[in-house]
């Protein structure tokens, strides 16, 4: 008997401790120290250099791309980090909120060959606590005891690379009545998952059919169009002609994901809303954050169905993606609904950008 945390725990500290400064242990061959870029504190990387070996500063191949840094691992690049570094030197490589004010940022020196397994995780890992996407690694000779000597959560590495991409289970916590505007037979359930992630949330309207395809819609959270009127998506008349419909039918069920800003988190949203300010698209802003245009994964989305004894679904969406990955989860989508609603002069472009390079239907 063990009271010690799984990997699946130790994940979830260790996101914690990147999102506030603190260093964690990655042990493989080699082992590995890792900072998140997006938190490093003057301190901390004074600390870092004094160890002597030579760090890096682990970047997407996305981010390097427009940094014109060498990806020799394909999918991500190792930057040297020079002596001199600060924590400003840092902060420009891993944000792009001034690449048009300071664009020439190299020439880089990156490392090619060796092991990036390390350098893999530590990005998986700084992005899954919805930090920008790079990460410094500095790798240390005996991972357990320099993580043991400076009290820092150790992870193993080979334990933790699935366990970063697998999807955690998600658990029904509980569920009430919740009469609404759009109908009075409204039910609330919450799903919590076990990773310590974001709780997902399934609005219910009226008792529908589990036998038959239930009209639903898998909404992503979107703070600024939901709740804050934002011009700039079509997100907030979506949740409501979403619901009204179902109110209308009499049944559906609305799956409302905490995935802010297409899986980034609503700080990363609100830099590349920064950057289209600078002219950039939805898309492209998402990449030179380091990003893929879309981080969401609609699986869970296909769990909670499941779980509420849905085998079927009349979806309502634009996104064929969305489609997509419900037939592949195994949930049939018996009917794609359009759902073409809240356009205007502040959104027309961000729409046609979705339709030329997400698929969208228009
Ligand atoms: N990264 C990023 N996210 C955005 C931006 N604008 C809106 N979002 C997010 O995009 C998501 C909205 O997408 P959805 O409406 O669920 O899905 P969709 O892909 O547009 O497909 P539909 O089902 O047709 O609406 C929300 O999580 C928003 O926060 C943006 O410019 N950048
Ligand atoms: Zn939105």
């Amino acid at each position: 008997m063990t009271l010690a945390p799984d990997i699946i725990e130790q994940l979830a500290r260790a996101r914690a401790d990147l999102r506030m400064g603190v260093p964690i242990v990655l042990c493989g061959a080699p082992s590995a120290l890792v900072m998140a870029a997006e938190t490093l504190s003057a301190q901390r990387l004074t600390d870092l250099l004094a160890l002597g070996g030579a760090p890096v500063l682990a970047i997407t191949a996305r981010r390097a791309q427009t940094l014109k840094a060498r990806a020799y691992d394909g999918d991500l690049a190792r930057i040297a980090l020079p002596e001199d570094a600060t924590p400003a030197w840092v902060q420009s490589i891993a944000d792009p909120a001034d690449d048009l004010r300071a664009p020439m940022k190299g020439p880089f020196t990156c490392a090619r060959g060796g092991n990036a397994d390390a350098h893999r995780a530590a990005l998986d890992l700084v992005k899954s606590a919805r930090l920008l996407p790079a990460a410094l690694v500095l790798e240390v000779p005996d991972g357990s005891e320099f993580a043991t000597r400076h009290g820092l959560t150790l992870l193993d590495l080979a334990a933790a690379t699935p366990a970063l991409t697998a999807r955690s289970p998600l658990h029904p916590v509980v569920n009430a009545r919740l009469p609404m505007e759009v109908s009075e037979a409204g039910r609330l359930h919450i799903y919590r998952p076990d990773d310590g992630g974001e709780e997902h949330y399934a609005i219910e309207i009226g008792r529908p059919d589990r036998s038959a395809p239930v009209l639903a819609r898998l909404h992503s959270a979107c703070f600024t169009g939901d709740l804050m009127g934002s011009l700039k998506c079509d997100c907030g008349p979506q949740l409501r002609a979403a619901l009204a419909q179902m109110g209308d039918e009499g049944h559906g069920v609305l799956l409302y994901l905490n995935q802010e800003g297409r899986g980034i988190g609503l700080a990363n949203k609100m830099r590349a809303y920064s950057l289209q300010d600078q002219g950039f698209d939805t898309v492209e802003a998402n990449h030179r954050l380091g990003f893929e245009d879309d981080e969401r994964d609609f699986r869970l989305g296909a769990d909670i169905l499941k779980s509420m004894g849905f085998s079927a679904v009349r979806l309502l969406t634009n996104n064929p993606r969305k489609v997509k990955m419900m037939t592949a989860s195994g949930i049939e989508v018996a009917e794609r609904v359009p759902l073409k609603v809240g356009e205007n002069r502040h959104n027309s472009a961000y729409l046609a950008t979705k339709a030329k390079k997400s698929g969208h239907l228009l």
